[in-house]
């Protein structure tokens, strides 16, 4: 490799690959290699530059992951993000605190400078934050080049030894000055020509696919989703009849979806298609959980048990193909990464899986994704189709799963999505769905008391899935749902709506 390179020090933070990406996407390669041997790495790379990644840790605690010190004196550019700030002044004898005042989400920032980092960008930016400690003391010979409210370093440089340093995350989408700030880095400080450019990702994998497959034969998970339509398109371009597509409907789905995928799939694609009604299984296991990792654990189990009634079928099945991104990989831990939530596709496979894993999406995001799918001929209408988690409406029914509550959260996201429909707003919210939050409340319906069910209402705006917003969906809109979902669902007489981003919340619920 002759190009220009960043070593990206991952921490165990949720964002590391978006950082990556970010890198990758101003026109410099990059790489993202372990804490645990990071210096060796460095030494043997001679990168451009080194950037520090957010972590769950907290840096002055036993055990916390840490550097040597020297890393700051090879004349090495560093950006340290997040926990990487926080090493930084923690390793040249800073100091480094819980705060009393957290920060997480959307924040106000003030900053000092107009150079290095921060050049040509508004001094009065937002930016988005996710931490409880914070630098309270900074090194010797840093200065403080931005401030929140309740953050008083929330950037920090050292240009002789050109060290610098961002509680916020730049990487992330709410961030908007942060693909400049990153930029800034590169270009500015370590002085990159920008000498990389991400190729033609899909030629190179259906390549990469045709080859590793050879002559045997490929199942692929498929939901009618982004996800896996992109990747099963790649596949099938790849290896054409040696795929066989398995929709699974675990009866999770949301109204209609069933025949709706079908149809789709028997009219738009051409691929080998079976549809498995697994309804019955699903919920004999699932019966009497309430626990959402347990939950997630069954759901991805299961799904692998039905793969294999289906391989067995059919002969020579050696690989299983997955539209599985990156947030679905962070998400469910890694060795430095905090386990958010198992992701049914990744952290919740059973140990004793007989299939090899074809994962052509693992790296990206799903906006990403779509490009790709855009690029490779996918409907539009796929393309952009709303997210559906593969657990489906399991992890939007907080507590056990029964009839009753299906029908309450099927029927009440039917409504919503309608309704968000009519009002042309579905290229604008990227998700939207009910849940069900296992509460009730009285009420009072043509003068007779209620002790009925809540329904939350979850809208959010996201690039990526990695963080988001809740979204501004218009009172008038908001209030017609609200009145046909009570008017309609029978058993419901309250509507609440979630206003929390990510973070703190996730986006779903469970
Ligand atoms: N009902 C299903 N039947 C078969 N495979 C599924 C089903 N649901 C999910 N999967 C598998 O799990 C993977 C992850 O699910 P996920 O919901 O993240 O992706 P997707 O459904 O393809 O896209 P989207 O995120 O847009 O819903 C899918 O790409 C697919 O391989
Ligand atoms: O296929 C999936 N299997 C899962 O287990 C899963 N859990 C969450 N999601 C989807 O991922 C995105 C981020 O969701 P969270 O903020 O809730 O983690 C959102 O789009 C979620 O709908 C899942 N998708
Ligand atoms: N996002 C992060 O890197 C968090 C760092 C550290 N765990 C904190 O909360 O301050
Ligand atoms: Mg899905």
């Amino acid at each position: 490799m002759t190009n220009e390179l960043i070593l990206i020090v991952d921490f165990g933070g949720q964002y590391n690959q978006l950082i990556a990406r970010r890198v990758r996407e101003s026109g410099v390669y990059s790489e993202v290699v372990s804490w645990r041997h990071a210096y060796d790495k460095i030494l043997e790379k001679k990168p451009m530059g080194i950037i520090f990644t957010g972590g769950p840790n907290s840096v002055y605690a036993e055990g916390a992951p840490r550097l040597d010190a020297e890393i700051f004196n090879l004349g090495i550019p560093v950006l340290g993000i997040c926990y990487g700030m926080q090493l930084m002044a923690h390793t040249l004898d800073g100091k480094v605190e819980k705060a009393t005042q957290q920060e997480y989400g959307k924040i106000q920032l003030a900053i000092d400078a107009s150079t290095g980092l921060f050049k040509d960008v508004d001094s009065g930016a937002q930016c988005w934050m996710s931490h409880f400690d914070f630098v309270s003391k900074v090194p010797e010979g840093f200065e403080v080049t931005a401030r929140t409210e309740n953050c008083p370093v929330a950037a920090m440089q050292n240009t002789e030894k050109k060290l610098y340093a961002v509680q916020f995350h730049a990487e992330v989408e709410h961030t908007p000055f942060g693909r400049k700030l990153i930029s800034n880095f590169l270009y500015e400080v370590c002085g990159c020509s920008g000498d990389w450019n991400m190729g033609d990702f899909a030629d190179q994998m259906i390549a990469a696919i045709a080859e590793k497959v050879g002559d045997k034969n490929v199942l692929c998970g498929l939901s009618g989703g982004v996800d896996s339509s992109v990747a099963a398109t790649l596949v099938h371009k790849a290896v054409g009849n040696q795929l066989t597509c398995i929709f699974v409907d675990h009866g999770l789905l949301r109204k209609n979806e069933g025949d709706e995928v079908e149809k789709v799939f028997a009219d738009e694609f051409h691929m080998n298609f079976i549809r498995v009604d697994a309804k019955a299984r699903f919920m004999n296991r699932l019966r009497g959980v309430s626990d959402p990792e347990t939950k997630r654990k069954i759901i991805g189990e299961e799904f692998i048990r039905v793969f294999e009634e289906e391989a067995s079928k059919l002969s020579g099945i050696e690989y299983l193909v997955q539209g599985t991104v990156y947030p679905d990989v962070i998400e469910s831990g890694t060795d430095t990464a905090e386990v958010i939530k198992s992701h049914h596709n990744v952290g919740g496979l059973p140990e004793d899986m007989q299939f090899s894993l074809i994962e052509p999406l693992r790296d990206l995001f799903k906006d990403e994704v779509r490009k790709v799918g855009l690029e490779i001929g996918v409907p539009e209408h796929i393309v952009w189709r709303q997210p559906f988690p593969g657990p489906g409406l399991a992890i939007r029914i907080l507590g056990e799963i029964t009839e009753e509550a299906l029908h309450l959260v099927s029927e009440s996201d039917a409504i919503l999505r309608d309704e968000i429909s009519k009002a042309g707003l579905d290229r604008d919210v990227w998700q939207y769905f009910t849940v069900l939050p296992n509460i009730r409340s009285v009420g009072v319906m043509g003068d007779e008391r209620t002790y009925s069910h809540a329904i939350g209402i979850r809208a959010v705006t996201s690039i990526d899935g990695m963080t988001s917003d809740w979204a501004r969906i218009p009172y008038e809109v908001l209030d017609k749902i609200s009145s046909r979902i009570v008017n309609e669902v029978h058993g419901v007489n309250r509507i609440l709506y979630d206003v929390t981003s990510k973070p703190p919340s996730t986006i779903e619920w469970e």
